[in-house]
């Protein structure tokens, strides 16, 4: 479905991507977190044939997607701010997905569209950008590409239609599965979708793994200094934090039952790091990690 071999990318010479690696034969929903500038949007341009990698083979559903007419068959990028014409309503934007998509399910789109409750004779340039936001997901999902791309689709919608489209997209997904990516920068909006995480860092896809996995390291400490520094051990801390005579530090450790008898014994106060926290001090540079030391 997906493979990336030694990916690299630059734009004016300055490198984007560097040696980006990711083989993914069977479906699967993925989640692509980075920070800003890291890379995440050139990387779905390269997957969708729109920019061109400088090294290494990209290939969707065994098809080069760079100027490749027949890539459009394999995937759907469905970028932040999608390009609507001005003129175009609903019915306008449903046309331009059947006749892009091979696979296109009219009658899933017509679904997502009531359920998603959109006034079909409005223009899209006059929708909120959560409506804007869910006609992109409506054509993106309603395309059933076997690559299906995603960016920041979370953006804009309310507590409620994000879980109308949790449920779309899961029961899209059961019933046809195909491998779909999300980009985000709050992790929390997109993880309850995603079976793995991929992490863009330092110009490359440092981390890729599956979200049960992933999501379950990241441990805070709080106490008095010799005591924490007693449960450390050898762990590695992404981020400390000193107050007079405690400190609070974040370990790059899951939250193992051994790590939390250690802390009850030290009398450390241990409990789990949010997700999103752990991911920025993971990806934390050297000139932050020097200003907060
Ligand atoms: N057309 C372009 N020409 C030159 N540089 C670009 C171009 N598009 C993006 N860049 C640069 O490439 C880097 C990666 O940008 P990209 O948009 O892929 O990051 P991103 O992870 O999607 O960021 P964000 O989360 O802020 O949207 C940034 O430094 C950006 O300035």
């Amino acid at each position: 479905m997906i493979k990336i071999n030694n990916l690299s990318f630059a734009y004016d010479r300055k490198n984007i991507l560097k040696d980006v690696n990711l083989t993914e034969t069977e479906p699967v929903i993925i989640g692509l977190w980075g920070r800003n500038g890291s890379g995440k949007t050139t990387l779905m341009k390269i997957l969708s044939g729109m920019e061109q990698q400088d090294k290494g083979l990209v290939e969707v559903d065994g098809v080069e997607p760079y100027n490749n007419s027949h890539a459009m068959h394999h995937v759907a990028f469905m970028q932040e701010d999608h390009p609507y014409s001005d003129t175009w309503d609903v019915n306008d934007a449903l046309e331009f997905g059947r006749d892009f998509n091979q696979n296109w399910d009219q009658a899933l789109a017509d679904e997502l569209i009531d359920i998603f409750q959109l006034p079909r004779k409005k223009k899209i340039r006059t929708f909120s950008k959560g409506m804007k936001t869910m006609i992109t997901i409506a054509i993106g999902l309603a395309s059933k590409a076997p690559l299906t791309i995603f960016d920041e689709p979370s953006n804009g919608l309310d507590a409620h239609m994000r879980k109308q489209f949790y449920d779309v997209l899961l029961d899209s997904y059961d019933e046809h599965p195909r491998t779909i990516l999300l980009s985000s920068h709050h992790i929390e909006e997109v993880e309850p979708l995603c079976e793995k995480i991929a992490i863009i860092d330092n110009n490359t896809l440092m981390h890729y793994e599956e979200t049960d996995v992933l999501k379950n390291n990241g441990v805070h400490l709080s106490g008095s200094k010799e005591a924490v520094r007693s449960v450390i051990g050898t762990i590695r801390v992404l981020e400390e934090r000193k107050l007079g005579r405690q400190l609070n530090v974040m370990l790059d450790s899951p939250l193992t039952d051994e790590l939390k008898h250690r802390a009850e014994q030290a009398g450390v106060m241990i409990e789990k790091a949010p997700f999103q926290d752990y991911l920025v001090n993971l990806t934390k540079k050297e000139a932050e990690l020097n200003a907060h030391a």
